[in-house]
């Protein structure tokens, strides 16, 4: 087994840290779900009207009608359909007892006297049926599901204006680094700007998790051991960008280590992005990113994402698509996976972009998803499917 397969196996095996908590239905959208969604009613919960027409007896199609009354959405058929009869109907209505049929305004003509009558023999019977989209008891949507957009419909459909979901872990990100200024700063000699606290901060956001970021922290081993100890009295997840290496001045692991933590990973196995500690003490864990940006990006989306899904109790998997390679591509060396970012492009084919590494960040830029190449392969060739995840 692959480091990254271990780290993978790992991840799974850990015990979630979050607690569950009620929250209203308006909060809880990217929210995970701590509770199996159960239909309490059918749906439609009466045979429904697809459309503005007349319900009859689809055996009378063809056949001059009398008009027994007008069926509004939301009102209570009062008249039972008999042989020649219809009623008007808007969609969304109830279809009358003794109705199998309802065709379209579109496809009447009113006779002289008063009578309707459909043109169209081959009319569809336009009716959803009774519990036709699910049926009460129903499970609509399972626990752990991470809330999007149509699971909020559905919630809602199945009244559920209080929904169980996790808690959301309390988070803190430090970016560490003696040449780090912030954006606003003109990097002097030896120093850069920090980029990776506003990529992590947006990683963590996609998730749906705030992070309270608590800027930039020197290489300096006292500070940084006192952040570490009072971070973790207030958070429950410290996340580090840089000083994961072995540096003289790379101290994040012998600082955990110090404060009994236990490292649960230190190799990451990926290329870029293989210096990683990942230190566990309890329900606390500590994740120390690379200071590269890219290999900070991969580290978060193969790593971080994961783990801090399943510390949630979510069950997500990365989505990934099957597409072909646009060009060649060639590795000097095949000891890591290596992730590779590429475009997948407007015919749906992978195209690799200009990429140099683990510092060339503006590289993503071009790129909309990431490609990974399996330890031993040092070559794909155009045409070969790949597997993209997305970003
Ligand atoms: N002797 C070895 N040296 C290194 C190894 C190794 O195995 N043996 N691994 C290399 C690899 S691969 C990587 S990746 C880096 C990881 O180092 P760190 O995680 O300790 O990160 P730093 O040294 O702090 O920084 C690396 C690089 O990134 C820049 N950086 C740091 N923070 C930021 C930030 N917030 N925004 C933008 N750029 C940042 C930093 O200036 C450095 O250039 O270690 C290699 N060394
Ligand atoms: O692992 Mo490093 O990120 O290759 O540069």
């Amino acid at each position: 087994m692959n480091q990254f397969d271990k780290i993978q196996t790992t991840i799974a095996s850990l015990r979630f840290i979050t607690k569950t908590e009620e929250i209203n239905l308006t909060e809880a959208f990217s929210r995970i779900l701590q509770e199996d969604v159960v239909a309490d009613i059918n749906m439609p919960p009466f045979d429904k009207s697809a459309m503005d027409g007349y319900a009859c007896r689809f055996e009378d199609v063809g056949q001059p009608m009398r008009m027994l009354e007008i069926i509004s959405a939301g009102s209570v058929p009062s008249k039972k359909i008999g042989e020649n009869e219809c009623s008007k109907i808007m969609t969304g209505a109830a279809v009358p007892e003794g109705a199998d049929c309802v065709f379209k305004v579109e496809d009447s003509t009113q006779l002289e006297d008063g009578k309707v009558i459909c043109t169209n023999p081959k009319t569809a019977k336009n009716i959803c049926y009774l519990g036709e989209d699910y049926k009460t008891g129903e499970i609509l949507i399972s626990k752990r599901t991470k809330i999007n957009e149509s699971h909020l419909a559905v919630l809602a459909g199945a009244g559920y204006s209080r929904v169980k979901v996790s808690s959301l872990p309390k988070v803190a990100l430090v970016t560490t680094g003696s040449e780090l200024v912030e954006p606003d700063q003109v990097p002097p000699p030896g120093k850069i700007r920090n980029s990776n606290a506003s990529q992590v901060s947006a990683q963590l956001k996609k998730m749906g998790i705030e992070v309270n970021y608590l800027g930039l922290a020197a290489d300096d081993y006292q500070k940084l051991s006192d952040l570490v100890s009072s971070a973790f009295e207030k958070f429950d997840i410290l996340i580090f960008t840089g000083g994961a290496s072995v540096g003289d001045f790379d101290f994040i692991p012998h600082i955990l280590k110090e404060q009994n933590f236990t490292v649960l990973w230190e190799r990451s196995g990926l290329k870029p992005g293989n210096p990683i500690t990942v230190a566990q003490k309890e329900n606390k864990y500590c994740i120390g990113l690379s200071g590269n940006p890219v290999s900070s990006l991969v580290q978060f989306e193969f790593i971080a994402k994961p783990l801090l899904y399943r510390l949630m109790n979510c069950d997500i998997k990365p989505r990934k698509i099957k597409a072909s390679m646009a060009s060649n591509f060639h590795r000097k060396k095949a000891d890591r996976i290596a992730v590779i970012p590429v475009k997948i492009n407007n015919e749906g084919e992978v195209e690799t972009i200009p990429f140099h590494g683990s510092a060339h960040i503006n590289s993503l830029v071009l790129a909309n998803a990431l490609i990974e190449v399996p330890v031993g392969q040092l070559e794909i060739q155009k045409g070969d499917f790949v597997y993209v995840r997305p970003i």
